[in-house]
C-alpha cells in the first residue's frame, strides 16, 4: 500500500440550481450537513490524508468540528470548480511532491462508497497519468435540435458518466489546469484538463449510486442511498463490528 493521497475537496459552489437558502453543501442530510457526512466517507477511506478544503470565505454556515482530518487546510475557492481546485493545488504546493497523488472529490457527493475510494486508489497508485471513478451510460442517448425535439439517437457505446474522485499527480494536474485557463478553456473536471494535455486517464468503474446532489430532489435521494448503504453495510458486518 502506497502513502495516503491528498485531498482536495472543492466546496465553494453557491448551489444555483438547487436555490436553497444556502449553498447545497450546508444542507441537512439525515441529520448532518453534507459537507460533514462527504468528509466522514473521506475520513473512512483514507484517514491518515492530508485534506485541502476549498470554501467561500464568506460562508458563515462553515463549522471546522466537521472535519474529522488531523491535518487540514482550507483555500478559498474560485469563481469557477476548476479555479477552486488550482487555488488548492497552489496552497500545498510548498509541501507535496511532483508526483504526489491529489483525489479531487466534490464535496456534493456525499454517498461516495468506502470500496470505490479504495479502488481507485488502488487503481491509481502505480499509474502516472491518473484517473476518475466513472459509471456506464445506461440510457439511450437523444441529441436535440435546439427547439425541443429530437435531432438525433446518439450511439452509447463507450460513454461513461464522469464521477468523483478523479485522481492526478499534483505536478501533472497543476500544469493541466494551468494551460487550460491560459488557454481560456472551462474544463468541468479534472480529467478534461489532463486530456487536453494529450494524456488518456483511466476509467475506474464505480458505483451508480455516487449521486451529485444538484438539484431540489437529489437531497431526498441520497438520503435513501444512505440509508440502503447503511443498511447493506449492516446486512453484511459481523455482529458488532464498527465501520472500518
Ligand atoms: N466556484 C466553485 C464552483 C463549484 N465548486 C464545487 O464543485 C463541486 C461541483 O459543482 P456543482 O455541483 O456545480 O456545485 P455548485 O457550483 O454549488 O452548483 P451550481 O452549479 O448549481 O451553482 C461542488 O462540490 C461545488 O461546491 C467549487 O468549489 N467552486
Ligand atoms: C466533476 C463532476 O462532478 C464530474 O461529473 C462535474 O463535472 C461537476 O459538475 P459541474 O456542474 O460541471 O460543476
Amino acid at each position: 500500500m502506497r502513502a495516503e493521497p491528498w485531498l482536495v475537496v472543492p466546496a465553494a459552489g453557491r448551489g444555483r440550481r438547487m436555490g436553497a437558502d444556502r449553498p447545497k453543501q450546508y444542507l441537512t442530510l439525515a441529520g448532518r450537513p453534507v459537507l460533514a457526512h462527504t468528509l466522514a466517507r473521506l475520513h473512512a477511506a483514507f484517514p491518515a490524508a492530508r485534506l485541502c478544503l476549498c470554501l467561500d470565505p464568506d460562508d458563515a454556515w462553515f463549522d471546522p468540528a466537521w472535519v474529522p482530518f488531523a491535518d487540514w487546510r482550507w483555500v478559498a475557492g474560485g469563481a469557477e470548480r476548476a479555479d477552486s481546485v488550482a487555488n488548492a493545488l497552489a496552497a500545498i504546493a510548498d509541501e507535496a511532491r511532483e508526483d504526489d497523488l491529489v483525489l479531487v472529490h466534490d464535496v456534493a457527493r456525499p454517498c461516495v462508497a468506502l470500496d470505490d475510494l479504495r479502488r481507485l486508489k488502488q487503481a491509481l497508485d502505480d499509474d502516472l497519468v491518473g484517473g476518475l471513478l466513472a459509471a456506464p451510460v445506461a440510457d439511450t442517448m437523444k441529441r436535440d435540435d435546439g427547439a425541443g425535439r429530437v435531432a438525433a439517437t446518439e450511439p452509447r457505446d463507450g460513454l461513461w458518466h464522469a464521477l468523483t474522485p478523479q485522481g492526478f499527480r499534483h505536478g501533472l494536474l497543476a500544469r493541466a489546469l494551468a494551460a487550460a485557463a491560459d488557454a481560456g478553456v472551462a474544463v468541468t473536471d479534472e480529467a478534461s484538463a489532463v486530456e487536453a494535455l494529450g494524456e488518456a486517464p483511466l476509467l475506474v468503474p464505480g458505483r451508480r449510486d455516487n449521486l451529485k446532489i444538484t438539484h431540489p430532489e437529489d437531497l431526498a435521494l441520497a438520503g435513501l442511498i444512505l440509508a440502503a448503504q447503511a443498511s447493506a453495510e449492516n446486512e453484511t458486518a459481523p455482529a458488532g463490528a464498527a465501520e472500518r
